[in-house]
C-alpha cells in the first residue's frame, strides 16, 4: 500500500494548475445515461473516483473512451444491465447518482445501498422519497434499492427537509426526462449543481433556478449528447491555499473559479492572507506571517463548505490565538483530530466543535488517513511539522486529489510517494 513521506518544507511558492472538480465531474458523467447520443466531457480530473465511475458505467454497458488529458467520451445507446453492484458502490458513495438517470431513461434500477462511511451515516432517504413522489416504486431488500416505474416518471413538487447535494442532483437528472414539471424546494445551491444544470441544459433539458433553493425542471421526452467542460475544483483550490497559508508562502492557483470560493477566501483573509483574484486565478500571499486563528462553521453553500473543514483545523493548530471549527453537516467528521494530536496539536473536541489552542509546534509522526479531506489536513500538517510525517491509507487521498505530491512538489514541498509493499 502506498504512503506519503513528507518532510518539513520551506514556504510554498509558485503556480499550481487546478484540476476539474471531482464533485462536479461525478454527476456530469452520469448524465450520459440520459441520452442515446455520445457525450464528451473535458477537464475531467484523473482520480480514483472517476475510474470507479467509468468502471460502474462500463458494467452497465456504457461505451467508455478515456482519451487522456482529461477527455472522456461516453455512449449509453444500449445498456446490458441496470444494476450498480455493491463492490463498486461501497468504494464511492456518489454511485447512488445512477439511480435517477436509470429510472428516468430505462424505467428501472437496482443500486446497492452505499452504507455508512467514516464521516457519518449518510442516508439516502431524500433521494428515494423524491423519486417515489415522481411515481417510482421502490423497495429496499438484501442491501439493494430496487426501483421501477411504469411509463415515465411524473413531475412533482418535492420539498427536501435537509439540504442535500446528491439528492438535488439525482432528482434534477430524473426530472429532466419526467413528464411535466418538477419543483425542487430547499434544493442545494452548490456550484456543482449549477454545473450539472448547465450540462443538462446543453443536452436540451429545461431547467431554471439552479444555484437557488428552488429549481424548476420541465421534463422533455429525450435529451441529446453534450460536449461539456467540468468546473474547476474549489476544494482542491482551497486545500492548496490553506497549505500555502500555513507555510507562510505565496502561491497562485491557475485554471480556478474564484467566484465559487467566497466563504473560504473570506476566512483566509481573516487569517491574515492577502488574496488577489483574476477571472480564473487566485493568488495568496502570507508575506511570511503566521496565520491568525479563525472561527469557522460549516453549512450548505454559499456558507463555509464541510469539505474544507479539516484543512482549517490544521490551520488553527499552528495559528495565533484560539480557533473554533464547528461541523454541522456530518456527525463524525473529526477523524483527523486524533491524528493531528499525535503530531502535537492542542485540539479539544467539544460536541461538534474542534477548539484549537494555536501555536502548536507540530512534530512529524506516522499518521493514518481516514477519509479524503482528513488526509489533506494531515498532508498540510506534515509540510510544517518538524521532521518526517508518514501518511498511510492514501487511497482516500487518491479519490479526490489529482497528482497531489507532484503539485505540492512543484510549489517546493518535500513530499514523496513510497510503496510499502
Ligand atoms: C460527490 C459529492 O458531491 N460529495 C459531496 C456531497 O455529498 P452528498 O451529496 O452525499 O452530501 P449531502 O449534501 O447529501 O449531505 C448533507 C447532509 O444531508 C444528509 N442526508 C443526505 C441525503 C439524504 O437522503 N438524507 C440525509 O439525511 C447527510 O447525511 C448529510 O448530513 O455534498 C457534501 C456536502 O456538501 C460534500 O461533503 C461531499 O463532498
Ligand atoms: C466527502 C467527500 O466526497 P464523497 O461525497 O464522494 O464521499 C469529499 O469530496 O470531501
Amino acid at each position: 500500500m502506498d504512503k506519503l513521506v513528507i518532510k518539513k518544507s520551506p514556504a510554498l511558492r509558485g503556480e499550481v494548475r487546478i484540476s476539474g472538480a471531482k464533485n462536479a465531474a461525478l454527476p456530469l458523467l452520469m448524465t450520459s445515461l440520459l441520452t442515446q447520443e455520445r457525450c464528451r466531457y473535458t477537464n475531467v480530473p484523473a482520480l480514483r473516483d472517476i475510474n470507479t465511475t467509468t468502471a460502474l458505467l462500463k458494467e452497465l454497458g456504457v461505451g467508455v473512451e478515456n482519451n487522456g488529458n482529461g477527455e472522456i467520451c461516453l455512449s449509453a445507446g444500449q445498456l446490458n444491465s441496470v444494476t450498480a453492484s455493491y463492490d463498486l458502490v461501497k468504494t464511492m458513495r456518489a454511485s447512488i447518482l445512477v439511480l435517477g438517470p436509470l429510472l428516468a431513461k430505462f424505467g428501472k434500477a437496482n443500486v446497492s445501498l452505499p452504507g455508512g462511511c467514516a464521516i457519518g451515516a449518510r442516508p439516502v432517504n431524500l433521494h428515494l422519497a423524491g423519486l417515489e413522489q415522481m411515481g417510482a416504486n421502490i423497495e429496499v431488500e438484501e442491501g439493494y434499492i430496487r426501483a421501477h416505474v411504469d411509463g415515465r416518471l411524473k413531475g412533482a413538487r418535492i420539498f427536501m427537509d435537509m439540504v442535500s447535494v446528491g439528492a438535488t442532483e439525482n432528482l434534477m437528472m430524473a426530472a429532466a426526462l419526467a413528464e411535466g414539471e418538477t419543483v425542487l424546494e430547499n434544493a442545494a445551491r452548490e456550484p456543482e449543481i449549477v454545473d450539472l444544470a448547465n450540462c443538462l441544459k446543453q443536452m436540451g433539458a429545461k431547467i431554471t433556478g439552479a444555484g437557488t433553493d428552488n429549481i424548476h425542471i420541465t421534463g422533455v421526452p429525450s435529451l441529446s449528447g453534450c460536449d461539456y467542460r467540468v468546473l474547476p475544483d474549489r476544494i482542491e483550490t482551497g486545500t492548496f491555499l490553506v497549505a500555502a497559508a500555513v507555510s507562510g508562502g505565496k502561491i497562485r492557483c491557475t485554471h480556478a473559479a474564484p467566484e465559487t470560493l467566497d466563504a473560504v477566501l473570506n476566512k483566509l483573509q481573516q487569517a491574515g492572507a492577502k488574496i488577489t483574484c483574476g477571472a480564473d486565478w487566485i493568488e495568496l500571499d502570507m508575506e511570511g506571517k503566521t496565520p491568525k486563528a479563525v472561527q469557522v462553521k460549516t453549512a450548505p453553500h454559499p456558507a463555509f463548505p464541510t469539505d474544507m473543514q479539516a484543512q482549517f483545523v490544521t490551520l488553527n493548530c499552528i495559528a495565533e490565538g484560539t480557533g473554533v471549527v464547528t461541523e454541522t453537516i456530518f456527525e463524525n467528521r473529526f477523524m483527523h483530530v486524533p491524528e493531528l494530536q499525535r503530531m502535537g496539536a492542542e485540539i479539544a473536541l467539544e460536541a461538534n466543535s474542534a477548539v484549537s489552542k494555536g501555536t502548536s509546534r507540530l512534530k512529524g509522526a506516522p499518521v493514518m488517513a481516514t477519509d479524503l479531506r482528513a488526509s489533506a489536513s494531515l498532508v498540510i500538517a506534515g509540510l510544517i511539522a518538524e521532521g518526517e510525517t508518514h501518511v498511510t491509507r492514501i487511497y482516500h487521498l487518491d479519490r479526490g486529489y489529482e497528482a497531489i505530491e507532484e503539485k505540492l512538489g512543484g510549489l517546493g514541498a518535500s513530499i514523496t510517494r513510497v510503496s510499502d509493499s
